[in-house]
This record gives structure tokens, C-alpha cells and sequence, in this order.
């Protein structure tokens, strides 16, 4: 049988797939496919609410809002649409604080539901509002990029930045129900998409070698359009979080594997400042190669699993290497210094997520500061 390509029509039963993710009284489901903006309408309407808002940014507004909106308005639904500037600078207290005066002018009540309509930005700051606003109200998840449909948009992580590091001010708040259009996807730039695929990878990584072997046969499908190599993608990807968070939402012990690249990428995007220049994804991408490196310098890696993830990783255009980012140097105590903030620092130690292998990451405390001080030496002057 020849493959589907991106030319070629899906069945309708292969177009959607839908997982649920177990947690109890806040469980809730994700719905991943083509046309899912045009579901989306009669999926919200049986959460009951009378009144919603969709946030959104304005890059997201320009392409999706209006068939989003359409969907609403045919199940009856009245929307009023609120449009923030795009970009990581966005998830900031000021944005919080104008967003939710911006809800109150409006008498948003605890009946409301907010509907967040676009990438992690604008997922992380709406979910955060609806955490605090009013002490808690509804919302749910509409991700447009890839790094929101396989990643931010599941398991209740919200919140925004702090001049101090990454996401440091926020909540626990899992949204009501997940959408994700996988043909929003086809207005999305490839670097963004590349940086969305660094968190499908870390699945890989985490616990799956069988997935990471997929993608490095299929990972340029995936960023190509193939709609076949996307659903499976962004589900396989869904399904992997769903598993982890249903068994620790808070995370308390094993939802840190979800931080594979994170201790070492979150202090090079605080140092660079949250701009243009160093994606999230990006700094996902470098920092699981820091942890991968740092792993075989610990006699813990073999160097050929290393050595996979950065052929397949810069086969795709993807960084590897902090030296990478332009017009930026790093200094090793600088980096250092952002790494005590992490949220993962238990009585000043702090916590990593190292590898035995693809597929095989684990958490430890047991880094030696001085290994971690010769690791960032060698990898900064490299
Ligand atoms: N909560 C979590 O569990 C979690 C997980 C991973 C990442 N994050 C956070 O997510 C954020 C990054 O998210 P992101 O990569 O989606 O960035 P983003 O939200 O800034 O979106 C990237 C860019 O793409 C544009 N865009 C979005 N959808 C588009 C579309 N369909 N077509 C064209 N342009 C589109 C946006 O306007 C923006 O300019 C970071 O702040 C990161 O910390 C959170
Ligand atoms: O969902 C999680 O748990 C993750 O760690 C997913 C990460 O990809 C994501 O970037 C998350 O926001 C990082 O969380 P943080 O607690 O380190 O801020
Ligand atoms: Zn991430």
C-alpha cells in the first residue's frame, strides 16, 4: 500500500483521534485532528457555559480566529475576542494584570469560560488567568503551534515569567478540554515548527526509543505537512504527556522527566531575555543536548546515544549548541546562577533529568557542583 503524503485525503475515522486525561474530577479529553476548529463549536457548547471569551494574539487572530468564531456562533455561542501582542515577552505580569482588568471591565463571571486560541504564550497566560481571576473559572485549550498541541496545551502547567527566570510566578490549573487543529498547523513558520518538534523528540528521549526511531525516519513528514506523520506526532506526543501527568499532576516526583532539557534551556532563554532571538523549543533543543553531553561526561551515557540525538536534531536545521544563538555569549556562572531558580531546586540541590540512553532519562540530585561547573567550562568555550 502506498503511504499517505500530504496530498493524500484521510478517511474521516483516521482524521481525529481522542485521548482522555485521567485525573479524576478534572479529567478531561483531547481531541487532536483536521477541521478540530470546526468541531470546536459543538465540543464547547456541551460544557455548558454562557459566556466566552477567546484570547488570542495577533499573528493567531489574523489566520484562525474567524473560522474558530464561525464554529462558536453556529452551536449558539457568542463570543468576544481579546487580542494581545505575539510573542514570549507577552507571558508577563503586565499582560496578566491588563488581561484580567480587561475580563472585569467586563464583568466576567465564574460562569465565563475563557478559550485560549493559540501557542504556548497565549496558553500559559490565559490558563493563569483563569486560575486566579474571580479564584478560578473554566477554560479551555485551542493550541495553533506544535509546541502547544504536543506539549503546553496538556496538563495544567500555567503561568508567566518573572525578570528572575522562567515561569516562575504561577499555578496549577487544568483546562476543561483540549482542541488541537493539526491543520492550523500549515500557517505556522518552520522555526517555529522546528522548535515545537524538539518537545515531540524529548518524548522520545524520556521513555520511547521506538518513537525516537520513528521520528528519524519520519521527523521531516512531520515538519514537511504529511497530515499522516502529524496526527501521529502530535497524538503519540499527547498520549506520552497524558500518561505522565494522570500519574503525578503536581509534580512530585516522576512529571519532572517532562523537564528533560529544561534546567539547562530555561537559563539560556532568562539570559537571553525572553526575546526573538532563542525560541523556547530552541532552548528545549540545546538544553536536551547539554543533558545528553553531560551524561556521557558522568560515565552515565554511551557518547553513540548522544551522538544520534544531535545527527538527528541538526539534520533538521534544529540548534544543538548554545554557540548557536546569535550575538550572544554565555558566561558559566551566569547559567549557573538562573539554574539555582529552578523550580526543581529542593534545600538549595538542584535536580536534573540525565539519560542511560535514548529512551532511558531518569531524575537525579546526586550532581557534583564542581562536574557541573568543568561541564559548563567545556561546552561554553567550545
Ligand atoms: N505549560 C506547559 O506545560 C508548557 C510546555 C511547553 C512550553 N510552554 C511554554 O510555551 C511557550 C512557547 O510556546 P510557543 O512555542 O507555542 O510560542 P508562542 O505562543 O509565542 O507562538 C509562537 C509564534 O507563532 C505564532 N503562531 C501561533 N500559532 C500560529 C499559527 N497557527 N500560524 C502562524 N503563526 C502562529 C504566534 O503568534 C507566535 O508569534 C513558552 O513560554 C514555554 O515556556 C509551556
Ligand atoms: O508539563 C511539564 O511538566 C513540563 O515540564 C513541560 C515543559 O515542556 C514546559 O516547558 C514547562 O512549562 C516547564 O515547566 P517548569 O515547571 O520547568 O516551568
Ligand atoms: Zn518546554
Amino acid at each position: 500500500m502506498t503511504p499517505p503524503t500530504s496530498d493524500t485525503p484521510l478517511s474521516s475515522d483516521r482524521r481525529h483521534k481522542r485521548l482522555r486525561l485521567d485525573l479524576g474530577p478534572r479529567a478531561y479529553d483531547i481531541l487532536i485532528g483536521q477541521d478540530v476548529l470546526g468541531l470546536a463549536g459543538a465540543e464547547i457548547a456541551q460544557l455548558g457555559h454562557k459566556r466566552c471569551f477567546v484570547i488570542t494574539d495577533e499573528t493567531v487572530a489574523r489566520y484562525h480566529l474567524d473560522a474558530l468564531t464561525a464554529s462558536l456562533n453556529h452551536n449558539g455561542i457568542k463570543v468576544e475576542a481579546l487580542v494581545l501582542p505575539a510573542g514570549e515577552r507577552t507571558k508577563s505580569l503586565t499582560q496578566l494584570e491588563k488581561l484580567t482588568n480587561n475580563l472585569l471591565e467586563k464583568k466576567v463571571d465564574r460562569h465565563s469560560l475563557l478559550i485560549a486560541l493559540g501557542g504556548g504564550v497565549i496558553g500559559d497566560l490565559t490558563g493563569f488567568a483563569a486560575a486566579v481571576l474571580l479564584r478560578g473559572i473554566d477554560f479551555v485549550q485551542v493550541p495553533t503551534t506544535l509546541l502547544a498541541q504536543v506539549d503546553s496545551s496538556v496538563g495544567g502547567k500555567t503561568g508567566v515569567n518573572s525578570p528572575h527566570g522562567k515561569n516562575l510566578i504561577g499555578a496549577f490549573h487544568q483546562p476543561r478540554l483540549v482542541l488541537a487543529d493539526t491543520e492550523a498547523l500549515s500557517t505556522l513558520p518552520r522555526r517555529e515548527l522546528l522548535a515545537g518538534y524538539a518537545e515531540v523528540v524529548k518524548y522520545g528521549l524520556i521513555d520511547d526509543p521506538a518513537f525516537f526511531h520513528w521520528l528519524e525516519t519520519h521527523g521531516h513528514a512531520v515538519i514537511d505537512g504529511d497530515p499522516v506523520a502529524r496526527l501521529k506526532a502530535v497524538h503519540t506526543s499527547c498520549a506520552a504527556k497524558a500518561r505522565i501527568v494522570a500519574a503525578d499532576e503536581r509534580e512530585s516526583g516522576q512529571r519532572a522527566l517532562l523537564n528533560l532539557g529544561h534546567t539547562f534551556g530555561h537559563a539560556l532563554e532568562a539570559e537571553t531575555g525572553y526575546g526573538d532571538r532563542l525560541l523556547h523549543g530552541e532552548a528545549v533543543a540545546i538544553g536536551m543536548m547539554m543533558a545528553f553531553d553531560f551524561s556521557v561526561r558522568l560515565g552515565l551515557c554511551p557518547a553513540e546515544d548522544a551522538e544520534r540525538l544531535r545527527r538527528h536534531t541538526a539534520s533538521l536545521g534544529l540548534p544543538t549548541d548554545p554557540s548557536q544563538v546569535p550575538g550572544q555569549f554565555f558566561a558559566p556562572a551566569a547559567l549557573i546562577e538562573h539554574m539555582t531558580r529552578d523550580k526543581k531546586v529542593r534545600d538549595g540541590r538542584m535536580t536534573f533529568i540525565l539519560a542511560r540512553g535514548i529512551g532511558k532519562a531518569f531524575i537525579t540530585s546526586e550532581v557534583n557542583a564542581s562536574d557541573l561547573q568543568d561541564f559548563m567550562t567545556m561546552t561554553l568555550a567550545a
